[in-house]
């Protein structure tokens, strides 16, 4: 397919989503099994460019007049593709497969620069409704990062102590040109593709079929360092999910102790089976997902209770674009609900003396700080722990001068180049 095609496919995609009201990932799912004829270039440029558009649409529609997704795809072109507004005109010329002429209000749209007063949800590109909560995050910096989070996202990977080292890694994927990342000691980073470009499928090395590595992004991999997993300690992760955190609690942990894997929703434990058979972590027991009976026995046994809560993943945008648009203020309500319940199912399993450890990939203080001042208030044999200790046990760096408080870790795209991350130790009195 030619650009202009990949265009309109891109336009077909997003009004899909609009009409069908359905994510982005089966949209494209679904135009690609009806466009059999497209390759994996043509899909890829497709998906990035939808993803792009998702990723600015605030500013788009301000900027354009108009939030359909013609304007937003062709906005984007200029915002994240680097085209200027004559090469955007030059391919919609409304032949066969090309997108129709642009009118008079589209090249001026295309030409048109943010005024510096514009609102910070605009410059920003966050849901209006969360003004109040990214402001309280961010304060100045608000619009800052909220357009950090509407960047691509580098793809990271954790390297898998108990297989490889990171320079083994390194070596291995040497043709996807890898760094080692800022922070943590076992990451490695390939940059984010730009315009058309495909992202790595790093998933397809021979060295992760052989555990050498994991895809995890960095912040996720200092919260599971920060947590403080050491060998032979009686380790839960709670809301393991597909066990990205718990296979890197089993690497910290060097195979040794007991680390118990638990989710309240048994299918999403299923792929963690592979996971820690294909990294050779054998100090891992998966609980009954779903069945909090499994709980009982380990009641004020355990060193470390991880709790990766559910949250609105307002950390991850980079990665789903989309999710930020569908966000409401019920499902964030949802959200603390279950961070509520979560918190009150771990409280019985920290021994005396143990830790727990609370984290979101969320930047929204309700779902953060908050969560964790209700938790100190109903728990009076808890003490917020300073995590900075932990941090340079476990990091090889100092943490950016932006990680200012004490008693909790926040990590942003801006200010650690991570996902969004939040981390709190909070300490059971002896
Ligand atoms: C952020 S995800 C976990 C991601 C996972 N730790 C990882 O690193 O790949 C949160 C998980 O919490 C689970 N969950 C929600 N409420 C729970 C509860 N009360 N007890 C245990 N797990 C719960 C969800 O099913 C979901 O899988």
């Amino acid at each position: 397919m030619q650009v202009p095609g990949r265009v309109s496919a891109a336009i077909e995609v997003l009004a899909d989503m609009e009409t069908r009201k359905r994510p982005a990932a089966e949209a494209l799912k679904d135009w690609g099994s009806t466009h059999r004829f497209a390759g994996s270039g043509d899909r890829a440029a497709i998906g990035n460019l939808v993803f792009d558009a998702l990723r600015v649409r605030a500013s788009s529609a301000y900027l354009m007049g108009e939030e359909t997704p013609r304007a937003l795809a062709l906005r984007a072109l200029v915002d994240l593709w680097g085209m200027t507004p004559d090469e955007v005109a030059g391919l919609c010329d409304g032949s066969r497969f090309a997108p129709e002429p642009l009118s008079a209000a589209e090249t001026a749209g295309l030409k048109n620069a943010l005024p510096a007063d514009a609102p910070d949800p605009i410059k920003g590109n966050y849901p209006d409704w969360l003004a109040a909560d990214f402001t309280r995050a961010f304060g100045e910096m608000a619009a800052e990062e909220g357009a950090a989070l509407a960047s691509r996202a580098p793809v990271d990977l954790r390297v898998n102590t108990l297989k490889a080292d990171r320079e083994k890694v390194l070596k291995a994927l040497a043709r996807h040109a890898p760094d080692a990342t800022p922070f943590s000691p076992n990451g490695i980073r390939v940059a984010a593709g730009t315009g058309p470009s495909r992202s790595p499928h790093v998933e397809a090395e021979a060295g992760h079929g052989k555990g050498w590595f994991e895809v995890q992004d960095e912040g996720s991999q200092i919260a599971s360092l920060i947590a403080g997993a050491t060998p032979k300690a009686q380790v839960i992760d709670l809301c393991a999910g597909a066990g990205g955190k718990t296979l890197a609690l089993a690497a910290a942990m060097g195979n040794t102790g007991q680390l118990y894997a638990y989710d309240s929703d048994r299918m999403r434990l299923r792929p963690i089976f592979e996971r820690l058979k294909r990294a050779g972590a054998r100090n891992v027991q998966v609980l009954d997902g779903g069945d909090p009976a499994v709980l009982a026995p380990l009641e004020g046994k355990m060193d470390l209770v991880l709790i990766d809560a559910p949250c609105t993943g307002s950390g991850t945008w980079r990665r789903r674009p989309d999710a930020k648009w569908r966000l409401s203020e019920a499902n964030l309500e949802t959200r603390l609900e279950e961070q509520q319940a979560v918190l009150e199912e771990g409280v019985p399993l920290v021994k005396p003396g143990g830790l727990l450890c609370y984290v979101t990939c969320s930047v929204l203080p309700r779902e953060n700080e908050d969560q964790v001042a209700a938790f100190l208030e109903s728990q009076p044999d808890f003490v917020p722990e300073p995590w900075r200790p932990a941090w340079d046990a476990a990091m090889p760096v100092v943490p950016p001068e932006s990680a200012a408080h004490d008693n909790h870790l926040v990590m942003t795209p801006r200010t650690f180049g991570t996902d969004g991350f939040f981390v709190a130790l909070l300490r059971r009195g002896a």
